[in-house]
């Protein structure tokens, strides 16, 4: 069985840039199908869930094709889908399963929908009761009430309402709105119990209006659409990025101190989950929040307050706050979430099982959970995931306990999040930032430090030198800075152990010499580049740890760094240093020349508008004028051991 062993974790801040809303994605891809015209979708998730609609809707005839990452061009077939027979494997998503039966049961084809085995003990009687009302011809396979099923031609009447359960999923609803429009009829839903999961029903109205598609609800019980209404294509959408997935790294923020900043989903979101905020807050977390980004932290002082809440409205980012319970300074209580049981496993006994292997007492019941904190949670717990990305995701937070949590089959994170273990530990590894001028030995006391500690390395000077060879070879004026920037945005570079490539080329030695010294100083003095290459220097920051060496690590790439160390020597030892240096190497040097080198190079870096040279209020100055490289080495350790757990 795979596993991932996560460290004991004692501190979360960071960014992170979020993928594609889940929701949003699949919703905008059907609609854009089942639309006239053609429409471009920007910043579509990447995922499990989203490849299976992309390939049914494919499979079905629509021409999707790709114009740039994550960028698809969709045409639309104004209604009709191409292709009248065709048998569609779903795996387990509910947002594709679910609106394409609705949308192929008024379709006029014959279909089979199938999925994985779980999809096939996930409900979906409702929605079939409701299209049966209007004539369709849906048939179970299998079990009744539960996938696969068959679909036929059929009339479609919407002479009555159409009566809908809403208490099992809020998405036999969104499937049966999406789907009446091809009808071309008038047609009313009435809602036969309470809705659950409301916020989703507003993704999908709000979607649906984008798409020319107005839908007149009155209050949680009656939805109607005119007659003769059409998807038209909006030309272009951009997929904000997901309300759920920021749940995790905002708690992250509010259980290890933060700040942990998410960006793409903020106050402007029509996400119901990034009420998930408002809740942490409730617990005391320290919350900010923009049109686009939401940032927590710990709460002022003490521990995260227990709660007692109503959940219902926001389903999937409640598991994420019944982890973070584990934190709170008593019992937790999560109410109205009965829709857990039915969803990718049964996560309120799953949810149960986990957080009592970490230590927590917990009770379960049909529609709620309370999660009684332990005094320190349980080291070295193997988390079943039950193929829930959620539940892996979610249970990842209990390491920030400062205990070791090894999570069985971690690629089920893959359904939503594809790199969230790499994202998670962009906010939690501890970082030891060295900044300085050339020569002050920063390279040297930095591999040093990552070998002893057992930590990675980033070298980000050597991007910069990189950046300046690849622009020579590619004849582009170091200058020019759209050009270089382009080239720092996709630079082809490989760090293979001591060996640095370049296209494939090594260029270890290359990117060493004076001259490409020279030009990295003069493109890092660019804006552009500096920003083309800042995610690529944040992606180094690993489990167990980075040591990072560069101009500024401490004050722009890495400004949550744990230990930051200014290490510096005066001009003329640093011109003495690089004299030997070079000299060792067989290259002919003189003093004089170098040390006025070195102060240009100091001046270029310390006057420079973006990310200058400077040192830190937080930095500890290390002077190595008058150390040897062994008591460099000793000091930087000394204040890792300080600063970090
Ligand atoms: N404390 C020290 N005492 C004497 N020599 C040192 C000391 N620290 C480093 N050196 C030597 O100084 C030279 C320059 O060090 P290093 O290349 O690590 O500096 P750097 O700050 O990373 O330079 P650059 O910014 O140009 O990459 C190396 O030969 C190294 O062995
Ligand atoms: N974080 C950094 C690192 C480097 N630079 C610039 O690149 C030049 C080369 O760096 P070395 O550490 O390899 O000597 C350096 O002179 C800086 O101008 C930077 O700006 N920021």
């Amino acid at each position: 069985m795979s596993f991932l062993d996560l460290p004991p974790l004692h501190r979360a801040a960071g960014l992170i840039r979020l993928p594609g809303s889940k929701s949003i994605s699949n919703r905008t891809l059907l609609l854009a199908a089942l639309a006239a015209g053609d429409t471009e979708i920007h910043d579509l998730l990447d995922s499990d869930d989203t490849r299976v609609m992309l390939a049914s809707l494919r499979q079905l005839g629509i021409d999707i094709a790709p114009i740039g990452p994550d960028s698809y061009r969709v045409k639309g077939a104004g209604g009709v889908f191409p292709v009248k027979e065709a048998s569609l494997f779903l795996g387990n998503a509910g947002t594709a399963f679910r609106p394409l039966t609705a949308a192929l049961a008024l379709a006029g084809g014959r279909y089979t929908l199938s999925g994985v085995p779980r999809m096939h003990e996930r409900p979906i009687g409702d929605l079939v009761d409701g299209l049966r009302q209007i004539g369709a011809a849906v048939d179970y396979l299998e079990n009744p009430g539960y996938p696969p099923l068959t679909l036929q031609p059929a009339a479609i009447r919407l002479d009555r309402p159409i009566r809908v359960r809403g208490d099992v999923s809020s998405q036999f609803l969104t499937a049966l709105l999406m789907a009446l429009p091809l009808s071309g009829q008038a047609a009313v839903i009435e809602m036969s119990t309470e809705l659950i999961s409301k916020p989703y029903i507003e993704i999908t109205l709000n979607l649906m209006a984008r798409f020319g598609v107005k839908v007149e609800r009155q209050g949680w019980e009656r939805f109607s659409i005119s007659a003769g209404q059409r998807y038209r294509s909006p030309g272009t959408i951009h997929v904000e990025g997901d309300a759920s997935s920021a749940s995790y790294f905002l708690a992250a923020g509010a259980i290890g101190g933060g700040p942990v900043r998410v960006e793409g989903v903020g106050r402007d979101s029509i996400q119901g989950d990034v009420a998930f905020a408002a809740a942490l807050e409730a617990m005391g977390a320290r919350i900010e929040m923009g049109a686009n980004w939401m940032e927590a932290r710990s709460p002022a002082h003490g521990k995260l307050k227990a709660f007692d809440l109503d959940l219902n409205h926001i389903p999937d980012a409640a598991m994420t706050l019944a982890v973070a319970a584990l934190f709170a300074d008593g019992p937790c209580t999560l109410r109205n979430i009965a829709s857990w049981r039915v969803k990718e496993t049964d996560r309120i006994a799953a949810m149960a099982a986990e957080l009592r292997k970490v230590g927590a007492t917990v009770e379960e019941d049909a529609d709620f959970i309370r999660v009684v904190p332990p005094a320190s949670l349980t080291p070295s717990a193997s988390i079943a995931t039950y193929d829930d990305h959620r539940m892996a995701m979610c249970l990842s937070l209990a390491a920030l306990g400062g205990v070791p949590v090894r999570i069985l089959e971690p690629e089920c994170v893959a359904k939503t999040f594809p790199d969230y273990f790499e994202r998670y530990a962009e906010v939690t590894a501890p970082v030891i930032a060295i900044d300085g001028p050339s020569a002050s030995g920063k390279g040297t006391v930095a591999a040093r430090v990552a070998t002893t500690l057992g930590y990675h390395m980033l070298d980000s000077g050597a991007l910069y030198r990189l950046t300046a060879l690849a622009a020579r070879k590619a004849g582009v004026a170091w200058e020019d800075e759209a050009a270089v920037a382009a080239i720092a945005a996709a630079l082809p570079a490989e760090f293979e152990g001591e060996r640095i490539l370049l296209s494939g080329e090594e260029v270890s030695e290359a990117i060493r010499s004076e001259e490409m010294g020279d030009g990295a100083s003069k493109v890092a003095a660019l804006p552009a580049v500096r920003a083309a290459l800042l995610a690529r220097q944040r992606a180094y920051r690993r489990w167990p740890g980075l040591v990072a060496d560069g101009r500024d690590m401490g004050s722009v790439v890495f400004p949550w760094a744990e230990c930051k160390v200014f290490l510096t020597a005066s001009a003329e030892a640093r011109a003495e240093r690089r004299h030997k240096q070079l000299i060792a190497k067989g290259v002919p040097a003189k003093i004089t020349p170098l040390l006025q080198d070195l102060r240009e190079r100091d001046a270029r870096d310390t006057a420079r508008s973006v990310a200058p040279l400077q040192k830190c209020a937080e930095a500890e100055l290390l002077d190595t004028s008058n150390l040897s490289i062994e008591q460099a080495v000793a000091a930087v350790l000394g204040c890792a051991r300080e600063r970090i757990h």
